[in-house]
């Protein structure tokens, strides 16, 4: 039995299979860097345009669905996933339904970039959010795979952090800030320490279908160890920040996800070689990314 399957097996009711596909937890990803990006803006512009901004939310949401959709379309073609039950693929037997829903959200989100740049007369934040669909197609898709190469965590941080966080604070604004870009690196990384966290429990079947994750590389008690690391990162960089005067005080407000990132470190030094007992450390990795993005932003418009 591999990996994935301890996680979630055929036999687990569908229902539970399904919401495990769908991931609802994960669109955090798409929230966190639109909410930053906007309260940025708003701390230093005093307006919302809140059509702007529901408009991108929207739009964030449909691309991570296509961006996650997409993804089982191309990993069922490498093999990689013929243990997982929970992906879409093999949940409907459909490769080429699912391949074509995925692209239905991808059309969808990029209408609605499409229209905040029509309102704006601004093309910027297409060009900035059809990169990151690239990046996000050069991670799974053929030829490139770079996800496979162990590429990934380095495209999630520039694609989540100083791209959809920058294109957020523009569709605000229409200009650039120094200090957005220091809020999109914090968001760049806390995102790509998802990803990093998701691969803790795949690495049987990773090996197995040539894909060479940092998880895999490093070895799972290496990279359990550097964890406690990269999490320090997060508020030490926010901390400096703040003492800078780059950020105001209040955005230390998010050192309240401190307990989330005690937690992952701890289950994933504990479990790191258990695969199915550190397979839910990607959602500690997301309630860390979602409560310190959440704070992150509100401490800009205290
Ligand atoms: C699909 C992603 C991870 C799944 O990885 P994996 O194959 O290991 O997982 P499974 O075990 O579930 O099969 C995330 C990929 C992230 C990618 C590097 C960058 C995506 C960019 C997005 C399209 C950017 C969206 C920006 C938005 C907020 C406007
Ligand atoms: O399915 C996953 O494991 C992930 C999906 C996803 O969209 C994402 C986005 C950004 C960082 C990590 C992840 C995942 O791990």
């Amino acid at each position: 039995m591999t990996t994935k399957l301890i996680a979630y097996s055929n036999s687990q009711p569908k229902s539970k299979l399904w919401m495990a596909a769908i991931k609802p937890p994960m669109y955090s990803v798409a929230i966190i860097p639109i909410w930053v990006g906007t309260a940025v803006a708003v701390a230093q512009t005093k307006s919302l345009n809140a059509g702007v901004f529901s408009t991108f939310l929207t739009a964030a949401i449909c691309i991570v669905a296509w961006s996650n959709i997409s993804n089982d379309v191309f990993d069922s073609e490498t093999g990689i996933d013929k243990n997982k039950a929970h992906s879409l693929v093999n949940l409907t037997g459909n490769k080429r339904l699912i391949f074509w829903i995925g692209n239905l959200f991808l059309t969808l989100g990029l209408l609605g970039i499409l229209a905040i740049a029509w309102w704006q007369r601004d093309l910027t934040i297409i060009g900035i959010i059809l990169a990151c669909c690239a990046i996000g197609y050069a991670y799974q898709g053929p030829p490139f795979r770079l996800g496979y190469h162990g590429l990934g965590e380095i495209l999630c941080f520039v694609a989540y952090g100083p791209l959809a966080v920058s294109a957020a604070y523009y569709s605000q604004t229409q200009s650039w800030s120094i200090t957005n870009l220091a809020a999109s690196i914090i968001v760049g990384i806390v995102t790509s320490l998802i990803l990093f966290c998701s691969h803790f429990h795949q690495v049987k079947d990773d090996l197995a279908a040539g894909k060479r994750s940092p998880i895999v590389r490093l070895g799972t008690a290496l990279s359990a160890n550097l964890l406690p690391w990269i999490c320090g990162s997060i508020y030490a960089l926010t901390s400096l920040l703040a003492v800078l005067n780059i950020f105001p005080t209040w955005t230390l407000l998010s050192w309240l996800s401190l307990p989330f990132a005690i937690k992952l470190c701890r289950h994933v030094l504990q479990y790191h070689d258990q695969p199915e007992k550190v397979s839910n450390c990607k959602f500690i990795a997301v309630g860390l990314h979602f409560v310190c993005g959440l704070l992150l932003g509100l401490g800009f418009m205290l």
